[in-house]
């Protein structure tokens, strides 16, 4: 069994316990719910660095990464070292993050946050909504066309913005829908862990210039986002790069100063 297949099997199970716990009719009533959202990708065309750093605690690849910072000093940290926006690991059980953790960011900052999950029923996008998110990412190897199709097209009825994630060229044939508005390549294979930034090489040309690329996971060098903007990158995700650090902030703000110098 795949990591994935794992982590959706884990989440359906979560989803229909928190369904029962808290129904969409409480989400709704959330302060947060009617919150106006800040556009990720609109962020990411006007931006010079188009940084998205990632709090991560651990991951299935890398086990602990990072168990000793708090999620608002991370924040905080990304804010004032001016990233284009932050993703935030929801996921508990195989990533130690919580939705509480991007309640804490929200109230720390007002750039654009990403709920980074593993979105396989709707509920999830009234929780990121509810849970002050201005993006979701949808991973088009955990849905079909016709899921990708309707969970983006709820996320943009509640003016979140969509991240959608490839990693080949039939995993981007099935997403090319209006109501995504990024499409990320991730550099890491997720039935083996390797990372290449080939992967966002390759599938480059064929993503339409009306979607805002952005390429995931694996980023670490400045050489690395020159040479990924040469092939129309205008995002970059990067998490254990800042959060192996004793203070992933500063690590943001030596990074981002290196890339505009
Ligand atoms: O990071 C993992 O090990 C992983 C395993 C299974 C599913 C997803 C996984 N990562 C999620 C991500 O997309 C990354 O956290 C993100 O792109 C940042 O990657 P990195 O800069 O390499 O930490």
């Amino acid at each position: 069994m795949t990591i994935l297949e794992k982590i959706t099997i884990y989440k359906r199970k979560e989803v229909e316990a928190r369904k029962k716990a808290f129904p969409i009719s409480i989400l709704e009533k959330a302060t947060l719910f009617e919150r106006e959202t800040v556009s990720l990708s609109l962020a990411l065309k006007n931006a010079s660095t188009g940084i998205i750093a990632e709090h991560k605690r651990r991951s299935p690849s890398k086990s602990v990464i990072n168990n000793n910072v708090q999620v608002q000093e991370v924040a905080k940290g990304y804010e004032a070292a001016s990233v284009t926006g932050m993703s935030v690991l929801t996921d508990t059980n195989f990533f130690g993050g919580s939705l509480d953790d991007l309640l804490v960011a929200r109230n720390a900052v007002s750039f654009p946050l990403l709920r980074k999950e593993f979105i396989i029923d709707p509920y999830q996008i009234f929780e990121a909504k509810a849970y002050g998110a201005d993006a979701i990412l949808l991973i088009a190897a955990c849905l079909s066309e016709k899921e990708l199709k309707e969970f983006s097209t709820l996320a943009k009825k509640l003016q979140l913005d969509v991240l959608l994630e490839v990693h080949n060229e039939e995993e981007l044939q099935k997403s090319l829908h209006p109501s995504v508005d990024m499409l990320g390549v991730n550099n890491r294979n997720l039935k083996t862990f390797d990372v290449s930034l080939d992967s966002s090489k390759a599938l480059s040309e064929a993503i339409p210039s009306n979607f805002v690329k952005v390429s995931e996971s694996g980023i670490s060098s400045i050489e690395a986002i020159k040479e990924l903007k040469n092939y129309g990158y205008q995002g970059f995700l990067i998490g254990e790069n800042f959060m192996k650090t004793d203070d992933p902030g500063k690590a943001a703000s030596a990074f981002i100063k290196k890339l505009n110098a």
